[in-house]
């Protein structure tokens, strides 16, 4: 093989694109936020995450994120405004992740999709914790003060 083939092949190579997703940080009064867990049959089964999901062509961020809560959780959610992006490299996906606080909801709490859900302060008391969710976490830490320990969100 050249080189010129082998530069041909490389420069070939499909780019990776990111899944976009929107992620809730649905917070009470008292602070608590809400976790669940992702449901059989995903990536990452049975690991903790923030409520969320891939955002569909023609989607705001808002408009998917209160879809994704609806189909979820079964609630809807009032105003939700973008906080932070981040990024994440899995095997299975690239994905940018759309993070919004949202404080407003109506509706009963239905897991829709076989979870578990629990309502946590910080330090969080469930793990695993999937990975793409330690940078929003560590904000939030440091928001309230505390100091953030990602080994202990481990499996
Ligand atoms: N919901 C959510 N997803 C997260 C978090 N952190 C993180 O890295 N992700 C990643 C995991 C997934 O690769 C991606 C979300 O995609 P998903 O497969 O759960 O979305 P979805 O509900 O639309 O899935 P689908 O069944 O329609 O394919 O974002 C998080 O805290 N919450």
């Amino acid at each position: 093989m050249s080189d010129a083939t082998s530069v041909t092949t490389a420069s070939a190579a499909p780019a990776r694109t990111h899944t976009e997703v929107a992620v809730g940080v649905l917070l009470r009064a008292d602070g608590a936020m809400l976790l669940s867990t992702r449901p059989p049959g995903k990536a990452y089964e049975g690991y903790w995450e923030f409520p969320g999901g891939k955002i569909e062509t023609g989607e705001t961020v808002e408009q998917a994120l209160r879809r994704e809560l609806i189909e979820e959780l079964g609630v809807t959610i009032g105003p939700a405004q973008v906080w932070k992006v981040t990024e994440h490299d899995y095997p299975h996906a690239l994905v940018r992740l759309h993070w919004c606080k949202v404080t407003e909801w109506s509706g009963e709490f239905e897991m829709r999709e076989g979870q578990i859900m629990a309502w946590q302060q910080l330090p969080l008391q469930v793990r695993p914790v999937l990975p793409g969710a330690y940078p929003v976490l560590q904000w939030l830490a440091e928001e309230r003060g505390q100091t953030f320990d990602p080994e202990s969100l481990l499996e």
